[in-house]
C-alpha cells in the first residue's frame, strides 16, 4: 500500500528547549479513500533529553509508524514533528546523522564479520577507516562481543545479533537512540543484558526512545511512557504513576479449576473495588490483596477454584483498565 503524504501548511514551530523530539497532533496514514487507514491519529508527544522514553502497546497500536517518522524513514501525513530540534520533512539527513536506529527486524550482513558489520556502518557515516576500526573494537566491548568479533554474524544467536544491532546504532555517537521492540524474541537471559546496556547508554547520557508491548520492560527501563492503542495515546506518565492512576495497589488472580470464569465472577465481584474477568482468570482489583485473598479462598470449594494469587498491579493492569483488553492477546 502506497504512503500518503496530505499538503502541510508550513508551521512555524519551535520545539520547547531540551526536548528531543516533539510532535503535535502527529498523523500517520496509509493508502486513499476506502483504502485509507489511519495507524497514527493524532498524538502529542515530548521527549527529554536524558529520558527513557517509550510508547507502550499492543500490535497494531502505531508504534513502529510513529518510530519510523521519529527516525525520519517515513513522512508524517500531518501535524508538527520535530527531532533534535529540526523538522524531518526539511532536514531529515541532518537529523539521521544524530540518531541511532535500531529497527524490529536485524537488518545486520549474516556474511560479514561482527567487527566488519560496525567497520562498514562506520563508513557510511562518513567516518575514516581508522576511527571506524577503533569505535568497532569500543562498541564491541561496549556489547560484550569482543571475543566474537572475526565471528560471521550468522552464526551469533538472536540475543547477540540484538547486541551488534544496538552496538550498530551507535556507532556515530548518537544523543538519541531509538528501539523499536528491543527484546521481542529474546529469551529472558538474553533480553537481561539488552536491558544492562540499554542502562548503561542511559547512564552515560544517551536518550533512549523505544516501543515495547512487554509492560515489564516498560516499566523496568522507562523513566515515563505512552499507553498506545488505536493509533492514539490512552494515558502519559512515569510507570509508577501510571499504575497509582489507573489501577489499585494490588491485585488478587483467581483461576477456576474448570476454566469458567463467569459463575465465579458474580461472587468474587463484591470482594474487590474492581473486577475484570478475562477468559482463564478473575482480576480482583484491591488495595489489601491479602484481606481480599482470604476472602475469595473462603469461597474456594463452591468456586472450584484452581488457584488464587496475589500481586502487585503492573501496567497490563493499567492497559486493561484503559483499552478493556490485554496488551498481549
Ligand atoms: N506500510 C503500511 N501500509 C499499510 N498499513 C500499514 C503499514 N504499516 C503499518 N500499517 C498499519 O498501521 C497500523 C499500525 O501499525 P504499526 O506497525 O505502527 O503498529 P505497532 O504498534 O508498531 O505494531 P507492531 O508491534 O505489530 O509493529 C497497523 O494496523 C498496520 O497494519
Amino acid at each position: 500500500m502506497d504512503e500518503t503524504r496530505d499538503e502541510r501548511a508550513a508551521v512555524a514551530v519551535d520545539a520547547p528547549p531540551g526536548a528531543l523530539v516533539f510532535a503535535r497532533d502527529l498523523v500517520k496514514a496509509f493508502g486513499e479513500g476506502e483504502q485509507r487507514r489511519v495507524a497514527v491519529a493524532g498524538i502529542d508527544v515530548e521527549v527529554r533529553a536524558g529520558e527513557a522514553f517509550g510508547f507502550l502497546g499492543p500490535n497494531g497500536a502505531g508504534k513502529s509508524s510513529t518510530m519510523r517518522m521519529i527516525g525520519c524513514t517515513s513522512p508524517a501525513t500531518a501535524g508538527v514533528l520535530r527531532v533534535l530540534g529540526r523538522d524531518p520533512a526539511v532536514d531529515g539527513s541532518q537529523i539521521r546523522a544524530g540518531l541511532g536506529v535500531v529497527p524490529q527486524e536485524d537488518s545486520l550482513d549474516g556474511e560479514l564479520t561482527v567487527r566488519d558489520n560496525l567497520v562498514i556502518y562506520g563508513r557510511y557515516f562518513g567516518l575514516p577507516w581508522k576511527e571506524c576500526r577503533s569505535r568497532a573494537d569500543e562498541l564491541l566491548e561496549f556489547v560484550q562481543l569482543a571475543d566474537r568479533r572475526d565471528s560471521r554474524v550468522d552464526t551469533l544467536s538472536g540475543g547477540m545479533k540484538r547486541r551488534l544491532t544496538i552496538a550498530r546504532a551507535l556507532v556515530n555517537r548518537p544523543r538519541l537512540l531509538l528501539l523499536d521492540e528491543p527484546t521481542t524474541g529474546l529469551d529472558p537471559q538474553a533480553r537481561h543484558v539488552v536491558w544492562e546496556r540499554l542502562f548503561q547508554l542511559k547512564r552515560s547520557g544517551v536518550t533512549l526512545i523505544l516501543t515495547t508491548h512487554y509492560m515489564d520492560e516498560a516499566e523496568q527501563l522507562c523513566d515515563r511512557l505512552v499507553v498506545m492503542d488505536g493509533g492514539r495515546i490512552a494515558a502519559e506518565g512515569s510507570p509508577r504513576d501510571l499504575i497509582a492512576t489507573h489501577s489499585t495497589r494490588e491485585v488478587v488472580e483467581a483461576r477456576p479449576a474448570d476454566g469458567e470464569t463467569a459463575r465465579p465472577a458474580e461472587v468474587l465481584a463484591p470482594l474487590a473495588q474492581r473486577i475484570e474477568v478475562l477468559p482463564d482468570r478473575v482480576l480482583l482489583y484491591t488495595d489489601d490483596g491479602d484481606a481480599t485473598a482470604a476472602a475469595v479462598t473462603h469461597h474456594h470449594h463452591e468456586l472450584n477454584l484452581a488457584s488464587v494469587l496475589v500481586r502487585r498491579s503492573s501496567l497490563e493492569d493499567v492497559f486493561l483498565r484503559l483499552t478493556g483488553r490485554t496488551l498481549v492477546d
